[in-house]
């Protein structure tokens, strides 16, 4: 991948109000055509109902996510962004606008969308890496039983874990444990997979190379990836494509294209160019913004 250069990353940061005549983030498959998107996520609000208070989580947030994308939503804490890929994932309903998935409105969870949590707990302990692999291809009936210990072996191996196939999740570390919970998801060849900053509960030198292993692993297969975090550098680093949220309620601020970074990137100054520009454009106030709505990190 080439660099961005200093201009170059400081044009990337467009206000999302331009972007209907301006469109700055490049789509991985867009280039040159006007694919339709795989994922259009379309004035979206959501809200928790509790019998004491309505919290709106995000208001009217647009963007779409093109095939083989990486689409990163960045913002602070509380800005909605897990919300976001629940609603994404089909476990909440917005209250306004739709989520429409290969053309067909998204209402509920499906084996076309999988989830990547934080959490090293995502895996049965009873179960040993492969049967973890294994065991939602069975369960949802995508694939027979040889069938799908051959894609398991597959998917494993792509993961680097072909010797632990055999282990125990309490027999892995974080890392290992994510790789399986990364394996598992893209065995189901969903049509996008869904990741809820899944190293943010990594050391730093792991966080590192599992960023590594996640963008071999899509030059390699392709995937369409949404991911949260709120890691301006981790944005820049996974996504082609990242879009920025304000504090909460969340609504997208800018889309960034970041699809001439990758980790050697890091140390460049453009890379750190780039950093600085979203940190000011993510935390600057907002015009639009309710009175009271906090405009810095919290
Ligand atoms: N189950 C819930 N009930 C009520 N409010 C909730 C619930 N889950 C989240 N919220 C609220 O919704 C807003 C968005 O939360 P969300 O977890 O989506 O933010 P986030 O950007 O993912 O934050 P973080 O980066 O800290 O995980 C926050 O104000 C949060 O307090």
């Amino acid at each position: 991948m080439t660099l961005l250069t200093a201009d170059r990353a400081a044009q990337a940061v467009v206000p999302v109000q331009r972007r209907a005549v301006e469109p700055a983030a490049v789509p991985a498959t867009a280039v040159g055509s006007a694919p339709a998107p795989l994922l259009r996520v379309a004035g979206v609000s959501l809200e928790y109902r509790t019998p004491e208070r309505v919290v709106r989580a995000t208001h009217r947030v647009d963007f779409d996510v093109y095939e083989a994308d990486r689409f990163v939503l960045l913002g602070p804490s509380g800005c909605g962004k897990s919300t976001l890929l629940k609603a994404v994932a089909g476990f909440i309903a917005p209250i306004e606008g739709e989520i429409v998935l290969g053309g067909v409105p998204v209402r509920e969870p499906g084996p076309d969308r999988i989830v990547v949590f934080q959490e090293f707990d995502q895996l049965p302990p009873w179960k040993t890496v492969a049967q973890n692999v294994v065991f939602p291809l069975r369960a949802s009936g995508v694939l027979g039983r040889r069938e799908a210990e051959a894609r398991a072996r597959h998917y494993i191996d792509k993961v680097g874990l072909s010797q632990f196939a055999d282990s125990y999740p309490h027999q892995l570390s974080g890392g290992m444990k994510q790789r399986v919970a990364i394996a598992r998801a893209l065995a189901m060849q969903p049509k996008i997979l869904l990741m809820d900053e899944p190293f943010a509960a990594l050391d730093a030198l792991t966080r590192r190379k599992m960023q590594e292993e996640l963008l071999a692993l899509w030059d390699e297969v392709r995937f369409t990836l949404l991911f949260v975090t709120h890691s301006i550098e981790e944005a820049l680093v996974v996504g082609n494509r990242v879009a920025l949220l304000s504090p909460h309620p969340g609504r997208v601020r800018a889309e960034v294209n970041s699809h001439d970074f990758d980790l050697h990137s890091v140390g460049s100054s453009a890379f750190q160019e780039a950093v600085q520009r979203l940190h000011e454009r993510l935390f600057e106030s907002d015009p639009n913004a309710a009175p009271g709505t906090p405009a810095a990190p919290r």
